[in-house]
């Protein structure tokens, strides 16, 4: 393996690492220290139309390679991930305040979605279709959508492009991705450092470091790319999913969006493997996760010995160094992130939430708030929180409860405990989101199962199977083998 990656403070377009044209430079710190890690002269409209032209060039050939080659590509790449295992994990706590734990386990998904898309180029099946037509046989061809651009978010941002590039490219399309301003590095120049290695060719894989306020709606309405894949915002992703639809140039898109994942409580669980699922899947990365807990609905009988149970378990919690291998909590992501929390915990109290736990903040540093008799209608209920703060919620029974985690707009993540799994599975069955887990936190992702949600959580799913179809699509073809009668 070489010395470490270098020259980040540079676009990736057309194989070259080359200076943004825009005017505006952005700097990228270090959530916890608030040094600056590197700054970095941003895209413009030509820098993303050169992207774009690269990929689109070189989509062709890439996509007629065989299977194997592109498979040995990303074969090349997960011994990369291992290799710079370390140099991984630590940008991804330096530059997204990724704890220790959190980024080992970030560096595991992406190298996991590298290993699964390596078997991709085999796994693409065509299909031949009866006719009545006399004569005619049909075929169906599945392959590539062309160039497929990716725009990502700063909380998971290396597997969060990763699980969305690496099976684009293994299906033979080209990418172009724009990563959070937040982190350039882990959410898109560090891939490119790494697939540049790997062998991957010129144009096939680009990057475009702009602002979403600049170059957003010009990335997403831009001719070339056949599809949008973007994971961020309800917000933004609304405004994503207009344009690619309604724009000159329609495309597909695949919408990863918020969540309020309900976290419930039934009265025949076992309340102590209840907390220690819910303390992870609270705070892990601070909650920065749109899967993590954004809502605890415990049954009334088995309310109170959660909440002292939880509230203890909390309170163990370290927050400080993310690079400290003890620590739980770290910073949150920016200043924007931390107001927004201030805020929330002060409508909390405001609403008339109990406070269960609160701590002071400092610098981005946000200590682990829990909330009690939290009702439905109040903010810390209704909104995606993205932070180390929580709600508990008292649930009269199994139905009220299913009730309440049915109360939002979104559908992502969600998980009930029970001490009788099928009854887990049938309230499972209720609850109207993408993904439910019995007994077990919401914050669960295998590069073979369906990632995604219903509702505003988004459009689509992620990994294995459904990143065939997702990056791939059907062209029909009939051959007339013999003459055909026409009325006319
Ligand atoms: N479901 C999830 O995984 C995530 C959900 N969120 C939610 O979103 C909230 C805000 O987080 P934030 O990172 O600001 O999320 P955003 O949705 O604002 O940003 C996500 C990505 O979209 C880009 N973007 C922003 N505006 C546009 C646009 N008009 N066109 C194209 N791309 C655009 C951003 O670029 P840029 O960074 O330059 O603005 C970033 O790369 C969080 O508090 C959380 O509630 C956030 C992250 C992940
Ligand atoms: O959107 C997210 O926050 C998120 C985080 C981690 C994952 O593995 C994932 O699939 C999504």
């Amino acid at each position: 393996m070489s010395n470490t990656y270098t020259g980040f403070e540079r676009q990736f377009i057309a194989g070259e690492w080359s200076e943004g044209s825009s005017q505006r430079s952005v700097e990228v710190n270090n959530p916890y220290s608030g040094d600056t890690l590197l700054s970095i002269g941003l895209a413009d409209r030509a820098d993303l139309d050169r992207a774009f032209s690269a990929a689109e060039k070189a989509q062709v050939e890439w996509a007629a390679r065989g299977p194997s080659e592109r498979s040995a590509v990303l074969k090349r790449a997960v011994e990369i991930f291992d290799e710079r295992q370390e140099e991984i994990i630590d940008w991804l706590i330096r530059e997204s305040g990724s704890t220790r734990l959190k980024a080992t386990i970030e560096w595991s998904s992406a190298r996991g979605i590298t290993q699964e898309a390596a078997g991709m180029p085999f796994r693409v099946h065509g299909t031949t279709q009866p006719s009545d037509i006399p004569g005619k046989e049909n075929r169906v061809y599945r392959g590539p959508l062309g160039v497929v651009g990716v725009i990502s978010p700063w909380n998971f941002p290396l597997h969060l492009s990763q699980r969305s590039i690496a099976p684009a490219l293994a299906l033979g399309n080209a990418v172009v991705v724009k990563p959070a301003g937040d982190t350039p590095v882990t959410g898109g120049l560090l891939i490119g450092k790494i697939l540049e290695e790997a062998g991957v060719p010129a144009g096939v894989f680009n990057v475009v470091v702009g602002a979403g306020s600049e170059i957003g709606d010009a990335f997403v309405e831009h001719r070339v790319p056949r599809l949008i894949s973007f994971t961020g915002s309800t917000e933004v992703g609304r405004g994503i999913g207009r344009a690619a639809s309604g724009g000159q140039f329609i495309k597909n898109v695949a919408l990863e969006l918020g969540g309020n994942s309900p976290f419930v409580v039934l009265d025949d669980a076992d309340v102590d493997q209840a907390v220690s699922a819910a303390v992870t899947g609270k705070f892990l990365h601070q909650g920065q996760i749109c899967m993590a807990i954004n809502r605890i609905i415990v049954d009334q009988s088995v309310y109170d010995d959660f909440v002292e149970r939880f509230v203890a378990k909390v309170k163990t919690l370290q927050v400080g160094d993310p690079g400290d291998i003890a620590t739980a909590v770290g910073p949150v992501i920016n200043p924007k992130q931390r107001e927004g929390l201030e805020e929330k915990i002060a409508t909390a109290r405001k609403e008339g939430a109990t406070v269960l736990l609160d701590g002071e903040i400092h610098g981005q540093l946000v200590p682990p708030h829990v909330f009690g008799d939290v009702t439905p209608d109040m903010d810390i209920s209704r909104e995606e929180i993205f932070g180390p703060l929580v709600g508990i919620q008292k649930a009269r029974d199994e139905a009220h409860a299913l009730e309440l985690a049915n109360d939002t707009e979104y559908g992502l993540s969600s998980a009930v405990f029970s001490g009788d799994l099928e009854r887990g599975v049938r309230f499972a069955q209720g609850i109207q989101a993408g993904m439910t887990h019995v007994n077990d936190m919401p914050v669960n992702d295998e590069p073979h199962v369906p990632f995604g949600g219903e509702k505003n959580s988004g459009l689509g799913r992620f990994n294995g199977d459904w990143a065939i179809d997702e990056f791939t699509t059907d062209h029909w073809i009939s051959v007339q083998h013999t003459p055909r009668d026409y009325p006319f």
